[in-house]
């Protein structure tokens, strides 16, 4: 069975900003022969990406180096032009919010959180001058002096910055990474938003300090509402972290669900390949995978029909030829919500044989 419609994990409405479809293809520079045709060749970054964000829920957009995930949160964000498909903050349809004023008002409810918080901060500015600038572009400063400064010592409160007179007036080189993204978080909360795109906000932290980054924005998740895009490679930190979580794989989302049965059913072959080569301290080491074999494909000629077929253990005639749609992987229980779970994956289309989708659960026998 497929699903109609991008299944919603959560069950809720409550979505706050959507993508249907969406498509980025990076046109790319022709060099000698290739300028006689006339041909355009093209970078297919992002092809046919459906993905909803509700209010308070984080939502998790997992995948390796290159599969498209920054170019989502930037077309998100409005910071590029799609080539095709629809965005849609409340129902509302955002594709051309590229003009100035049109894209301030809907950066105002839809902020981006940068991976390196050491380039994300004008190193010559201090905290104040970031987060008075935000508060002010956005209408957020208050009437007054004291109003302003309300808001400033507000912000710093929010993101955990105590006491705020201690930050306020620093330079970003006299912060640690971890409080530099804080200010950052800050920055971004200045304008009030409902939607904060967050493209691997701990990545470059210390590892010591990712814990509380996350759980700062949990925490935002929580007592704001806010609906979270949270962006990283790490499959482990989407389950602790992620109501739902989307993996990609060479530009398409290949499997969807709520975190805990993407994490723990993964259906998708590439997930289960993700999921077996991260680090897990309860495993062995000689039971890690490596990553499997093969690498990405181009995504100036992208693999036909399924993008992972040529690395796929389970391929068959028919993902080579054709993309697979969204089909639904039924709750263990047999009684949750189908819609909950999805996988773009062949393997669990109709008329798939009983003995073809047993071979998934036994992949040595499947090699
Ligand atoms: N401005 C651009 N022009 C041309 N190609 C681009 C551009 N931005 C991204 N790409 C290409 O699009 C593909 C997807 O890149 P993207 O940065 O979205 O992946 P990613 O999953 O976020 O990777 P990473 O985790 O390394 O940031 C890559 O092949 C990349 O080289």
């Amino acid at each position: 069975m497929t699903t109609s419609t991008a299944p919603s994990a959560s069950g809720t409405t409550d979505v706050v900003l959507e993508a249907d479809g969406l498509t980025k293809h990076f046109p790319v520079r022709k060099r000698g022969r290739e300028l006689l045709s006339r041909k355009v060749r093209a970078v297919r970054a992002v092809e046919d990406v459906t993905l909803r964000l509700h209010r308070g829920r984080v939502t998790a957009l997992v995948g390796e180096s290159g599969s498209g995930k920054s170019t989502v949160a930037r077309l998100l964000a409005q910071l590029y032009p799609q080539t095709g498909g629809t965005i849609k903050l409340h129902g509302e349809a955002v594709s051309d919010a590229a003009s100035g004023k049109r894209f301030r008002a809907y950066s105002k409810r839809v902020q981006m959180i940068f991976q390196d918080p050491f380039a994300s901060l004008n190193p010559v500015h201090t905290v104040r001058y970031h987060l008075t600038r935000a508060l002010k572009i956005h209408g957020n400063a208050g009437k007054s002096a004291t109003e302003q400064e309300a808001a400033l010592t507000h912000l710093l409160t929010r993101v955990q910055l105590t006491p705020p007179e201690r930050y306020i007036d620093k330079f970003p080189h006299e912060l640690s990474g971890g409080q530099r993204q804080r200010v950052a978080i800050a920055r971004a909360l200045g304008a009030d938003p409902e939607v904060l795109l967050a493209d691997e906000p701990v990545s470059m932290l210390d590892v010591s300090i990712r814990l509380g980054v996350l759980n700062l924005l949990k925490d935002l998740k929580e007592r704001l509402h806010l609906a979270i895009l949270y962006i990283t490679h790490d499959i482990a930190s989407a389950r602790y972290f992620a109501d739902e979580t989307y993996v990609m794989y060479a530009g398409r989302v290949v499997e969807g669900g709520e975190s805990e049965a993407v994490t723990q059913r993964p259906a998708h072959p590439y997930t289960q390949l993700l999921i077996e080569s991260a680090p897990d301290p309860d495993r062995p080491a000689a039971q890690e995978k490596d990553g499997g074999t093969g690498e990405p494909p181009s995504l100036i000629n992208p693999p036909e029909g399924c993008r992972f077929n040529p690395r796929c253990p389970y391929a068959m005639k028919v993902c080579a030829e054709k993309v697979p749609p969204r089909f639904a992987i039924p709750a263990d229980s047999g009684d949750g919500d189908s819609t909950a779970h999805f996988a773009a994956c062949w393997l669990y289309g109709d008329g798939l044989s009983e003995a073809d989708k047993a071979k998934l659960r036994e992949p040595e026998e499947a090699l």
